[in-house]
């Protein structure tokens, strides 16, 4: 097995195991920077994300690598950045370890691997990758600022990074850099009373690209550093790129000022992505790392994660690793197993809860759900109800009949073979049942 693929293999493994709050915080920018005799030397962007490695998961990471490459493994965690990505190669990054040991955060740059040939377009993403591409090719004049929001892990990291390889290749000055990087630069800056060359580093480029924005909401310095940037850069008609987990008006604690120019350019959204483009996004995948997976396989995959594409993603590289490791070729059972503990026991989930989480969701009363009221307002999330409480609850056709106020199981199967079908269509009613969900199993499952 190659290197990166082994590290790949690592990362699908940790993310699966561990809380994804702790995946995202340390785990998830560390990268592969080299491999030189038996030892995996592994990038972080800071010094806490380092020693934090260091201390957790240094046996964990070795045995696992060890176990991947069929021989002894070292593993070493280094401080890095990276170094002028214009000048590099698309595909192969120069990386520079940072000299001695850095404890200062490192705005990131631009991640090369991120572009608009390798996202895949469909109904749920096709207006936020067309207006992101209207800004590569028109900075400034197209939409300004531009600002994407979105739930976790549905590509909004992807398309800043693609709008700054595209404009990068063109010559124009890029900065991407999260909001928790922002605010950590600008608290360090003013510790160091070094905001002189802060205000420089942000204010002198062409193109800005801000992930997560919603992390400065209630942090009023930043804000209020944020704000001059915007001005600064906007009024020099250079090209902001925004994102956000919710829209500008969902931020509660967001300054109305901020808010209000956030959004005077173009505000898009992306919502979780249908069937089709589950499968589209796993098989290009595949494709890049240069295997051949059947299609029935992709779809056994694709229905079962149904809206966030890391999960996705790190599924896909699991169900590989399982095949890989124990030498049994892929099938459905196979990717059942593999993904076994990813899905929660649905026996843990009690059918009230499911009830009292479908009324929560689509705004109405437990009462009116388990009336006989037959408005359309109340009859689809009635069935939602019963398609949720099949398929997260396991309860039979005739039980859930009686939960929901003594209705025939004919009605329970059609619904439940409605709902599902409408899922994959109906980009509102995904959205809902990936709510219901969220309610039912928390943040990291429904993503
Ligand atoms: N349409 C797509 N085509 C191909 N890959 C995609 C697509 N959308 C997302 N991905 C991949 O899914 C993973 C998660 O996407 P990304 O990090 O951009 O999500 P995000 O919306 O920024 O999430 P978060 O809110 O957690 O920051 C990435 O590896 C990304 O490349």
């Amino acid at each position: 097995m190659e290197a990166e693929q082994a590290w790949q293999v690592v990362l699908g493994q940790l993310q699966m195991e561990m809380s994804k709050a702790a995946f995202d915080t340390w785990v998830k920018n560390a990268e592969l920077v080299g491999w030189n005799d038996n030892c995996f030397t592994i990038g972080v962007r800071n010094a806490y994300a380092r020693d934090w490695l260091e201390n957790r998961l240094t046996s964990t990471v070795t045995r696992l690598l060890s176990g991947l490459m069929e021989s002894p493994q070292r593993v070493e965690f280094i401080v890095w950045h990276k170094e002028a990505p214009l000048e590099a190669s698309p595909n192969a990054p120069a990386f520079a370890p940072a000299n001695g040991r850095n404890d200062a955060p490192q705005p990131r740059t631009v991640i090369p691997r991120y572009r608009f040939e390798n996202f895949v377009v469909g109904a749920s993403n096709r207006l936020a990758h067309a207006a992101c591409l209207a800004v590569a090719e028109n900075p400034a004049r197209a939409y300004n600022p531009l600002f994407i929001y979105g739930g976790v892990g549905l590509g909004k990291t992807h398309l800043l990074h693609a709008i700054g390889n595209a404009t990068l290749e063109r010559g124009l000055h890029v900065l991407y850099v999260s909001a928790e990087d922002f605010t950590n630069d600008l608290i360090n800056a003013i510790r160091t009373h070094t905001t002189t060359a802060f205000r420089e580093r942000y204010r002198n480029i062409d193109v800005l690209l801000i992930d997560d924005i919603q992390f400065i909401a209630n942090k009023e310095s930043t804000q209020e550093e944020f704000f001059h940037t915007f001005n600064t850069l906007y009024g020099q008609e250079k090209q902001l790129v925004i994102s956000s987990d919710r829209p500008p008006k969902a931020m509660m604690t967001l300054e109305e000022r901020l808010r209000s120019r956030f959004e005077w350019g173009l505000t898009v959204d992306i919502q979780p992505p249908d069937l089709e483009t589950r499968v589209a996004i796993l098989r290009s995948k595949a494709e890049r790392a240069g295997r051949e997976v059947p299609v029935e396989i992709l779809y056994t995959i694709a229905r079962q994660i149904q809206s966030n594409i890391r999960e996705l993603e790190g599924a896909l590289t699991r169900v590989l690793a399982y095949a890989d490791l124990s030498g049994r070729p892929l099938s459905p059972a196979l990717v059942e197993i593999a993904l076994a503990d990813l899905i929660p026991q649905r026996s843990q989930i009690d059918p009230g809860q499911v009830v009292n989480a479908v009324a929560q969701v689509f705004g109405i009363s437990r009462e009116r759900l388990l009336s006989r009221e037959r408005s359309r307002e109340v009859a689809l999330p009635r069935q939602v109800a019963m398609y949720l409480l099949r398929e997260e609850a396991n309860v039979s056709f005739p039980q859930i009949g009686e939960v929901l106020g003594g209705r025939d199981h004919t009605t329970v199967l059609y619904a439940c073979e409605k709902v599902a079908d409408m899922i994959e269509r109906d980009d509102y009613l995904r959205r809902r049942v990936s709510q219901v969900r969220e309610a039912l199993y928390g943040r990291s499952m429904a993503g």
